[in-house]
């Protein structure tokens, strides 16, 4: 018989057989609120309080960013939050200029994503009361205290990092140098000046003026204070690369790597070039928020608080200043546009900036007959004037 002509005595029993099978329970999936208030109630000891929809609840006193990163692997199939934003969004490759490595974007993105977001590779503790001449051998006895296979990762990862040997109870001169400079030349200060932290991506992130980065370092993580988030600030292509101011009067200037400037914000023709952009925006028609975020809005962004003091500088800080006026001022002796510090006879030149290296270094068109200049004369026959020939000296003990 028809399903559709079954008899009324024959479809009161299956409504009744309906009524009587269990039904099943629909398991709520849960969401961030249920799994923050079961930790609550697992963690009830804290006695400061939060407020979510309107009621106190005790805050955890461990942060449930476990949790967080079940919920992305369930959703997304990654296995952290770092896997899902870095890996895919972000990708190491050679500028194929002297910048050397940068970072590029994957994928077309908007202001405001979340780039980048890791914990670091390596972090050196710079105690207060160290002074910076023993800084150096600080880092040194930490590089030491590392496992061999973290030293032996951490060469493979950063090729400047190779002279720097694994498993040794201490290290040559030379080898600590090298070391230092790494650090200085890669590490971001923690925000109370105690860490001096070098992360795999984003300490490979190259520096462009304010005006034309297009991304920003943001702000502390409330959960991880050691982790570090890259926020774009204008729209980026995929295959841009991401780039980031960091010239601070401590560190290394270095020239924008979009407009060639050393200054904080873009040189004339940047802006000029900006500013013909927008009118273009304006004229096609479009709406200027096409445009993203132009380079005067980030400037009055960075800008706001210009005129507040700073925290005192850190001794990483002070350590960058002092070497930032060595090179400022010995640099032109050892290559054309400025040197690497301590190994001025290894370093390719790692930049060209436009017009003067160094604000005030010499520049070889602009020196006047009054003004002394200050060049190394070419080698001679009897050696190079920058590295003499070491004469014999005795060294104490006599044939
Ligand atoms: C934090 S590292 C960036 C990663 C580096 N490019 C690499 O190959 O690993 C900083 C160094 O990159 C180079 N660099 C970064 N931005 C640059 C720029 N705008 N112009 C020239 N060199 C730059 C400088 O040598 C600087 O000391």
């Amino acid at each position: 018989m028809d399903s559709a002509q079954e008899s009324p005595a024959g479809r009161d029993d299956t409504e009744e057989r309906n009524a009587q099978a269990p039904r099943p329970v629909r398991q709520a999936i849960p969401n961030f609120r249920d799994i923050l208030s079961q930790e609550n109630r697992t963690q009830s000891s804290s006695s400061v309080f939060v407020v979510v929809d309107g009621k106190e609840i005790p805050k955890p006193a461990k942060a449930p960013k476990e949790s967080i990163i079940e919920m992305v692997r369930e959703v997304e199939g990654g296995d952290s939050l770092d896997e899902m934003r870095n890996e895919y969004a972000v990708v190491i490759q050679d500028t194929n200029t002297r910048r050397g490595l940068g970072i590029f974007a994957t994928s077309d993105l908007l202001p405001d994503h979340l780039i980048l977001s890791e914990q670091p590779a390596l972090s050196f503790w710079m105690p207060r009361d160290v002074s910076m001449a023993s800084m150096r051998r600080e880092f040194e006895a930490q590089w030491c205290e590392l496992l061999v296979h973290e030293q032996e990762a951490l060469r493979a990862e950063f090729p400047k990092l190779r002279p720097v040997p694994s498993g040794r109870r201490t290290l040559s001169l030379f080898q600590s140098i090298i070391l230092y400079n790494f650090a200085l030349e890669y590490s971001y200060s923690s925000p109370d000046g105690d860490f001096a932290h070098i992360y795999s991506l984003a300490s490979r992130i190259n520096h462009a003026c304010r005006g034309c980065a297009n991304a920003v370092r943001g702000g502390m993580d409330w959960y991880d204070p050691h982790r570090i988030n890259i926020t774009l600030v204008k729209p980026v292509k995929a295959g841009e690369e991401i780039l980031i101011h960091y010239n601070t009067a401590e560190g290394r200037k270095l020239a924008c790597a979009v407009c060639g400037g050393m200054s904080d914000r873009p040189s004339r023709c940047q802006a000029l070039r900006d500013k013909l952009g927008e009118w273009r925006v304006k004229l096609g028609g479009r709406s200027a928020q096409a445009s993203g975020t132009t380079s005067t809005e980030v400037v009055e962004q960075d800008d706001f608080n210009a005129d507040v003091p700073g925290p005192p500088l850190s001794v990483m800080d002070r350590a960058k200043r002092i070497r930032n006026k060595t090179v400022r001022r010995w640099g032109h002796l050892f290559t054309r546009e400025g040197c690497d510090w301590m190994l001025p006879w290894q370093s390719s030149p790692w930049q060209s900036p436009p017009r003067t290296p160094y604000p005030d270094s010499p520049s070889p068109g602009a020196s006047s007959p009054g003004t002394p200049f200050l060049r190394a004369p070419p080698p001679t026959a009897a050696g190079s004037p920058v590295r003499r020939k070491r004469t014999n000296r005795s060294r104490g003990t006599s044939m």
